[in-house]
């Protein structure tokens, strides 16, 4: 077998003086595929997401019997190590554009600066020749209108696209996209979706998806992690999520509206408290 791109072994994470515990005994592997993890809010989702990058706040404290990138053990890295990673070798988009883009830098400059960032030395024109041809990569069209717009000039996903280029301008090898098509109409959403799913098969990535909607994540992700109250309860292959054995994923199938034979009722999930601490042995 091939050295997973992320290794991470009983993760665990609490705030408040460890009276909170956020992450519990988390353990996973990333190759290059496309691994979606999904859990209600407040689940620990974005949590390892955020611990992955170590942008999680001074107060969260962590700890794992192993969490790597390659052979580089993250737990370990410091701040310098990690600027060398995070963007560069990691990258991460968050759910709405908004809030990731400087929003008094035309469009063109942001994704530029990203590349100048790890490319010092390429020439100014060249540099802005690689931030339009990424537009061009992520599908917008007539990239050098769009590239001198600021990003209130533009629509959602359009915003997401230019995210994505961003990202993908340092060439990673892993993406970890948090929710990143929940600010987006449906439409929008599988295109996005559809644009993400090209480039990380393309680009060999690996990706780790994010999301509530398990819907969306088994029709876009090959294996799923699902999370519960901080914990992973189970670990499927998208395509074999119908034959879950943990209870608490049984009840998110069971609850999803289906548009053939729809119930008169959609059946609320009963929280069973052993599903705190029993993993049902659905662990992989
Ligand atoms: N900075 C923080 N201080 C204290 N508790 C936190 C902090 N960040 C997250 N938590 C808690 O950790 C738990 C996991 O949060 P997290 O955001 O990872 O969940 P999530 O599954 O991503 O939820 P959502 O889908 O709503 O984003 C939650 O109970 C949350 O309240």
């Amino acid at each position: 077998m091939t050295q997973p791109l992320i290794d991470i072994r009983n993760l665990e994470i609490a705030y408040g003086g460890g009276h909170m515990r956020a992450v519990r005994g988390v353990s996973f592997t990333l190759g290059q595929e496309k691994l979606g993890i999904v859990g209600e809010s407040g689940s620990g989702k974005s949590t390892v997401g955020r611990a992955i990058m170590k942008l999680l706040p001074p107060t969260a404290m962590i700890s794992a019997e192993r969490m790597r990138f390659h052979d580089l053990d993250l737990l370990k890295a410091n701040e310098r190590t990690m600027m060398t990673i995070r963007g560069r070798r990691i990258g991460l988009i968050l759910q709405d554009p908004k809030y990731s883009l400087n929003p008094v830098m035309r469009i063109g400059e942001q994704i530029a600066e990203t590349y100048r960032f790890h490319h010092p030395k390429v020439s100014a024109k060249k540099t802005y020749a690689q931030a339009l041809d990424m537009l061009e990569a992520v599908q917008i069209r007539d990239p050098e209108r769009v590239a001198r717009l600021y990003p209130h000039e533009i629509s959602g996903g359009m915003g997401q696209r230019v995210m994505i280029a961003m990202m993908l301008i340092a060439e990673p090898e892993v993406l970890i996209a948090d929710e990143p098509t929940s600010a987006l109409d449906v439409t929008v959403r599988l295109e996005i979706l559809a644009l993400l799913d090209e480039l990380v098969s393309r680009r060999n990535l690996g990706l780790i998806f994010i999301s509530h909607d398990l819907n969306l994540i088994r029709n876009f992700c090959d294996r799923v992690l699902i999370m519960y109250a901080g914990r992973v309860v189970e670990v499927l292959e998208a395509r074999d999520l119908d034959k879950a054995r943990h209870p608490y994923t049984q009840g998110l199938l069971a609850s999803l509206p289906t548009i053939e034979n729809p119930p008169a009722r959609l059946p609320i999930l009963k929280r069973d408290p052993a599903w705190l601490n029993d993993l049902a042995e659905t662990q992989r």
